[in-house]
């Protein structure tokens, strides 16, 4: 495989009051150029350490991220963050925000009417030219999202990370921005590594789907390829058997093998389908 990132036995130990807490141990992926990958896995499992790894805001305590030959040692411009919530500068207008990202990568290269097309070009991908000079606190939730998403892509990354980018905004709002990120990668077969809850976004979105256990050392339990033809159609999919198939081997790995059990007050409960209340 023609290896863009290389996510190589990373260990991952944070230091607590009652010692070090191992949250992963081993895990090991690599991913090529323009390949979607999603993370799964039950809540704290350590997907967000991972991706912070990536990004360069956490230090593996073993082995190493290797993007396009080079160590990752801190964050940088070619691994694109996207947050659950917008992280926008309330002070500045969509086109702003996105300008900010622009001057940081091309401040130097790119020529004042070559960033203006640009910062434009991008907002127009995530449908968002028609309120580019509006602050964050004009636009919906969705919509900030979309700017986020554009401040990103208009550093050009060679990865793009998410981490549940759409896990605040409701249902319709969620299924818009997926046929719009599915767009959008269908123009630019960006990489990406997308964290998620949500198994039918995973499906619909991925190339492949990384399945984590629990923690603490939590590590990549299964890889689930989704060999779904492009461009995806949410409602026919709805309707075909081999998707419901892969849907169903992710939901078999989160609540049948990894079932998350959990003790509040001497009560075992648990937050899979088969579970018993004890
Ligand atoms: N800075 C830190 N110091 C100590 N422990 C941490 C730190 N960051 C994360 N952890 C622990 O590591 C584990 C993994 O956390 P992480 O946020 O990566 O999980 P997650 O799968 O992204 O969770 P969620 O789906 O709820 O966002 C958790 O037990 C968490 O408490």
């Amino acid at each position: 495989m023609d290896t863009l990132l290389d996510i190589s036995h990373i260990d991952m130990a944070f230091p607590t009051p009652e010692g070090g807490f191992t949250a992963l141990k081993d895990v090991d992926l690599k991913i090529k150029k323009g390949e979607f990958v999603s993370l799964i896995g039950h809540s704290g499992c350590g997907k967000s350490t991972v991706l912070n790894v990536v990004a360069g805001l956490y230090q593996a305590t073993k082995g190493g991220v290797i993007l396009s030959g080079r160590e990752v040692t801190e964050p940088g411009p070619e691994r694109a963050v996207v947050f659950q919530n917008h992280s926008l500068l309330p002070w500045l207008t969509a086109y702003q925000n996105v300008e900010l990202a622009v001057e940081q990568v091309f401040g130097k290269t790119m020529s004042k009417p070559a960033k203006k097309e640009w910062i434009e070009h991008n907002l127009k991908l995530v449908h968002m030219d028609h309120a580019m000079y509006k602050r964050p606190n004009e636009i919906s939730g969705g919509m900030k999202q979309r700017v986020g998403i554009a401040r990103a892509l208009a550093m050009q990354p060679e990865v793009l990370l998410m981490d549940e980018p759409f896990g605040a905004l409701d249902a319709l709002t969620r299924a818009h921005m997926q046929d719009s990120l599915m767009e959008i990668q269908n123009e630019l077969n960006n990489t990406v590594i997308m964290i998620t809850h949500d198994v039918d976004e995973a499906v619909l979105l991925s190339d492949r789907i990384v399945m984590m256990t629990n923690g603490p050392s939590a590590t990549v339990g299964e890889i689930l390829h989704v060999d779904l033809e492009r461009p995806r159609d949410r409602l026919s999919l709805s309707k075909d058997a081999h998707y419901n198939r892969l849907r169903s081997e992710v939901l078999t790995f989160l609540y049948e093998k990894q079932r998350k059990v959990e003790t509040i007050k001497n009560k075992t409960i648990s937050t899979g389908t088969t579970a018993k209340t004890a």
